[in-house]
């Protein structure tokens, strides 16, 4: 009698662990499976799950609701890969060889510069040891603004608010002095590429979006010799940022946006787009402003006075209408909150 209750405490607590794993393991990787019982697809799935769990734990988030959850839109499960690391560090400048492949094409590069040489360089001249924006294991609610350079922020007096975040995200050659109160002063990251280059702050981080071997090779002439001025339009010289202060995006992370996101629409992601996805996937809550046309239906930037300039729906490289809509169906399925500006 107790040998057979002992049996069945056994089974019973060894189910329930079973079960609690396993749930607790599908549920950590933010995957839509399928349930198959094929034994040997369910060691390799189980195998994968431990490993991920262990390379990237899952940072605590105390914010109303976390971003990364999973189980509140099906739509966001299937695209959102939570394993995705947005930078490339000296520790991390893999990039698979598809991914390679895949972003050679974007700009269309001649005879490109060995790719494993020019990181390396790179890395032997900036940290690149990642962000503390990325920093894992640190408890509390991490909110973001991403201010895109629309012209719907003219007279939107989001510029409190905006300060108001921990991260304050900016792109391209967008200013802060003069438009204040309406966009804000605090930055704390800014994304740029070479053509699109500004002088930040000395508190700002710089993340470089590169779209060609020549973008990294700019950073390491613009640091040192100041020998490239010109990629596909002139691009400084030289720069004034701290190399401590500069972060580069991983061309992985940009294809896996473009597949899973975009759909394979346009050419290549905006960097709207790509600053809104990194948020998504470092930041708890996320906030978004400057994003699509104004009222009056112009695609102007907030610092330009020509509102019929609408340079970044012409551009043949993009696809503006279907980036927006990935921006309006996250703020519908809560995400993300939109900001429409005036
Ligand atoms: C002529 C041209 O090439 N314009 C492109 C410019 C240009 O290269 C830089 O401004 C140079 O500093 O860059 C882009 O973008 P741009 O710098 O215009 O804007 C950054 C991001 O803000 C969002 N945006 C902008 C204006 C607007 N009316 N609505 C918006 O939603 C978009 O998400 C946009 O991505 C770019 O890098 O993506 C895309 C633009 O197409
Ligand atoms: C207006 C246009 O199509 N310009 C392209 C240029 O595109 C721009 O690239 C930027 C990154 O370098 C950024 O993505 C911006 O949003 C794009 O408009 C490049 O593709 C360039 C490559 O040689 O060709 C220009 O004609």
């Amino acid at each position: 009698m107790v040998v057979v209750r002992r049996r069945n405490v056994k089974m019973f607590t060894f189910a329930f662990l079973l079960i609690t794993v396993t749930s607790f393991l599908l549920n950590y990787t933010h995957q839509v499976t399928t349930t198959t019982w094929d034994p040997r697809h369910l060691i390799v799935q189980f195998s994968e799950h431990v490993q991920k769990l262990f390379k990237y734990p899952r940072r605590p988030c105390s914010c109303r609701t976390c971003i990364s959850e999973p189980g509140h839109s099906l739509w966001f499960d299937q695209r959102f890969n939570s394993t995705m690391q947005p930078f490339l560090t000296s520790q991390n400048a893999l990039i698979p060889e598809d991914s390679y492949r895949w972003w050679l094409k974007l700009q269309g590069e001649k005879s490109p510069r060995s790719l494993n040489s020019t990181l390396a360089e790179l890395f032997g001249i900036i940290p690149g040891d990642g962000d503390p924006l990325q920093e894992r294991g640190s408890p509390g609610c991490r909110r973001c603004a991403v201010v895109g350079n629309s012209g719907n922020l003219r007279q939107s007096r989001y510029g409190q608010d905006i300060d108001s975040h921990d991260f304050v995200l900016r792109m391209n050659r967008a200013p802060t002095a003069g438009y204040e109160s309406d966009v804000g002063s605090k930055t704390t990251h800014h994304f740029v590429y070479p053509e699109s280059y500004k002088e930040l702050a000395a508190n700002v981080s710089m993340i470089l979006i590169p779209f060609k071997t020549l973008d990294l090779r700019w950073v390491v002439t613009a640091l040192t010799t100041g020998t490239i001025n010109f990629t596909y339009v002139p691009v400084p010289r030289k720069i004034k940022v701290k190399k401590e202060k500069i972060l580069v995006y991983n061309p992985a992370f940009m294809k896996y946006i473009y597949e899973n996101w975009l759909e394979h629409h346009g050419r290549y992601p905006s960097t709207g787009l790509l600053s809104l996805m990194f948020a998504l996937h470092v930041c708890d809550e996320v906030n978004v402003y400057g994003f699509g046309a104004d009222s009056k239906g112009h695609w102007h930037h907030y610092w330009e006075n020509n509102t019929s300039g609408g340079a970044f729906r012409k551009t043949g490289v993009h696809d503006g209408d279907f980036e927006f809509n990935i921006t309006l169906t996250l703020a519908s399925i809560e995400k993300i909150k939109f900001f429409k500006g005036r």
